[in-house]
């Protein structure tokens, strides 16, 4: 899908959260959460600093409780599901945290093999094969292979997480701010990457970010966390045309002014 297209209804629901309540203690982090992502998107997940976008990715993963609410993942609703069915849906589903994104004391080709040798019983030698075609898939030198995170570039090191959160092939990424900390030619290159992934595997992508740049190239959707919910959810056109004030100032501020001048300069 081009960006810009919004989702008919018959696309496939991929990740479908409804009435979602996350509090802790007494404090409600988030209230009626209602969200679909569709097969095949990019879903650009934005929101204020702190204001639950680590809580929800780690709610629709299973990593925190919540209170109210269900949330079905590639169909199934994890909290329902026996212990096969949560495996499988674990193996289609990659994760690239942000922090902590690789062990430090493998190299790449065994931190890609982690998911491999957790859900798959496989000889040694096919897995390296399986590995090093995932290093090719993300723009890696075969060279990378045998390095330990430590010897790695910053955007070396996110191409090798988001291989390893493709090493068992999923329907679906969640990319907790992918280009954060890289330079704006390395963050342009993932946001490439990131789309021909998409455009071929079909991979759906769900990527919370703040950066105004790949939620303006590459995104097809975007939603935006606040109050407690998503306020407002749409392509970046709808975003343009927001009045909801948060959305106004982030879209169509200073910051945001400059990239849209810079993206009519390129054409
Ligand atoms: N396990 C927890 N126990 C208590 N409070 C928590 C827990 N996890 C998150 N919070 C609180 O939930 C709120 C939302 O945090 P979260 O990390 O989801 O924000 P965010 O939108 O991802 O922010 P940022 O953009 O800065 O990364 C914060 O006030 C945080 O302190």
């Amino acid at each position: 899908m081009s960006p810009g297209t919004r989702p008919g209804d018959n696309r496939e629901v991929v990740l479908q959260a409804r009435d979602v309540t996350v509090s802790f203690g007494e404090k409600t982090i988030l209230e009626n959460l209602s969200l679909d992502v569709y097969r095949g998107e990019i879903l650009g997940f934005v929101g204020g600093s702190g204001t639950g976008k680590s809580v929800l990715l780690r709610t629709v993963l299973g990593l925190n409780k919540k209170q109210h609410g269900t949330i079905k993942l590639l169909g199934a609703d994890l909290d329902e599901v026996d212990e096969a069915t949560r495996m499988t849906v674990d193996m289609r589903t990659g994760v690239l945290f942000q922090h902590g994104a690789l062990f430090s004391a493998l190299t790449v080709l065994e931190n890609i093999q982690v998911p491999m040798r957790e859900y798959l019983d496989l000889p040694p030698k096919l897995m390296n094969e399986l590995a090093r075609l995932k290093i090719d898939l993300v723009g890696l030198p075969q060279d990378a292979a045998l390095k330990y995170p430590s010897e790695l570039s910053g955007g070396m090191i996110k191409r090798a997480a988001l291989a390893r959160a493709l090493a068992l092939d999923p329907d679906i990424v969640f990319l907790d701010e992918p280009t954060s900390g890289l330079d704006p030619i390395g963050a342009a290159d993932f946001d490439d990457l990131v789309r021909t992934l998409r455009d071929t595997m079909g991979l759906t992508v769900y990527m919370v970010t703040h950066d105004l740049d790949s939620l303006f190239s590459v995104c097809d959707r975007i939603a935006v966390l606040g109050k407690r919910r998503v306020m407002v959810d749409g392509t970046i056109e709808d975003m343009l045309r927001s009045d909801e004030p948060w959305v106004k100032s982030y879209f169509r501020g200073k910051r945001a002014r400059q990239i849209d001048l810079e993206a009519r300069d390129a054409e």
